[in-house]
C-alpha cells in the first residue's frame, strides 16, 4: 500500500510540531525515520496512523484520503507500534496479541478459528510462541515490546508505522525485527535513533529537523559528517561496514569540552 503525506503539518497551542512535509513511501518499500528528540517523529507517524488531525495537508492511503476514515477502518489498512505504548493489564500475553483481530471481529463475537490461527502466527514470527498463556505483566521490556509487534502483525495491515521499536530489544532481536520488517511485503515506516541499523536495513531515510523534513534518499545520500553535525550536533565520520553499508562512529557532542583522561592507571591484580 502507498502511503503518502502531503504537505502535513500539525500543531500544538498554535507551534508547528509537523511543519509541511510531504512524502511518498512506495508499497512494499522499507523507510526509516530519522531525527533527533523532538524533532517531530511521533507526531509525525501519529498524523499518518489517523491519530492526529493535521492542522493543514492529506494523508493518503493509495491516494485515498483517510481525513473520514473511521479508525476501524484506518485499522484495516496500517497497524501503528507505539513507544512504550502501555498495556498494564491482567490479560495473557495471547490476549493483548489478540488485541490485533479487533478490527476484524463484530463487537460482540469473540475470536474465533482464524483469528486464534493468525496471533499463533504473529507469537511465532516474533519467537513468543513459548510466552503466550504467560500473564502480560510478567514479561521483561524487550519481550513485552515483541508483543506489541505481534498485536500490530496480528492486524495484517498493509502499512506498519513503528516508533522506536528496537527499545529494549537486545541485539539479536533487533537484527531479527529489522529482518522482518525488511523481508515483509508491507510497506513500512520506522523511527530509528540508531542511524546505521537505519542505513543498515532501510531502502531510504527521512530525517526530520524542527519538525521539517530535510533530507530524504538513499541511506548513504542522507547520511554525512554535514548533516549529522548540524541535526543531530554530534562529531561522526562516516564509514562503509563489513558488509558494505553506511555506517556512524561517533567521536563527541558538538558543543562539549574535549575529555581529558583523568583517571589513574589501576593497578594490576
Ligand atoms: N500532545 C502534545 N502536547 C504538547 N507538546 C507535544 C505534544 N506532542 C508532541 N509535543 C511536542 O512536540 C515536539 C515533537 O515531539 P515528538 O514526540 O513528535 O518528537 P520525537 O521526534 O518523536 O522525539 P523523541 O525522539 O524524543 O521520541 C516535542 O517538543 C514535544 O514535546
Amino acid at each position: 500500500m502507498r502511503i503518502t503525506a502531503e504537505e502535513l503539518t500539525w500543531s500544538v497551542a498554535g507551534t508547528p510540531v509537523v511543519r509541511e512535509v510531504s512524502t511518498d513511501i512506495a508499497p512494499g518499500e522499507t523507510v526509516g525515520l530519522l531525527g533527533p528528540n523532538g524533532s517531530g517523529k511521533s507526531s509525525l507517524l501519529r498524523c499518518l496512523a489517523g491519530l492526529r488531525a493535521p492542522d493543514a495537508g492529506t494523508v493518503r492511503y493509495d491516494g485515498m484520503s483517510v481525513r473520514d476514515w473511521s479508525a476501524r477502518r484506518i485499522a484495516r489498512h496500517v497497524a501503528f507500534v507505539e513507544q512504550d505504548s502501555g498495556a498494564d493489564s491482567d490479560l495473557r500475553v495471547a490476549d493483548v496479541v489478540g488485541l490485533g483481530r479487533t478490527p476484524f471481529r463484530d463487537r460482540w463475537r469473540g475470536p474465533d478459528a482464524t483469528d486464534r490461527a493468525v496471533v499463533a502466527a504473529a507469537l511465532d514470527r516474533v519467537g513468543l510462541t513459548a510466552l503466550a498463556g504467560r500473564p502480560w505483566k510478567a514479561l521483561s521490556g524487550g519481550e513485552r515490546q515483541r508483543a506489541h509487534i505481534a498485536r500490530a502483525l496480528a492486524q495484517q495491515p498493509y502499512g506498519l508505522l513503528l516508533d522506536e521499536p528496537t527499545n529494549h530489544l537486545d541485539v539479536k532481536h533487533q537484527l531479527e525485527l529489522m529482518e522482518l520488517l525488511t523481508d515483509t511485503d508491507q510497506t513500512v515506516l520506522v523511527a530509528l535513533h540508531d542511524l546505521s541499523l537505519a542505513a543498515r536495513y532501510c531502502d531510504r531515510l527521512l530525517l526530520l529537523h524542527h519538525g521539517r523534513l530535510i533530507a530524504s534518499g538513499p541511506p548513504a545520500a542522507v547520511l554525512t559528517a554535514e548533516r549529522l553535525a548540524e541535526v543531530f550536533e554530534v562529531d561522526a565520520a562516516l564509514t562503509t561496514d563489513a558488509l558494505g553499508h553506511p555506517a556512524v562512529t561517533y567521536r563527541r557532542p558538538l558543543g562539549a569540552p574535549p575529555r581529558t583522561e583523568t583517571r589513574a592507571p589501576q593497578p594490576a591484580l
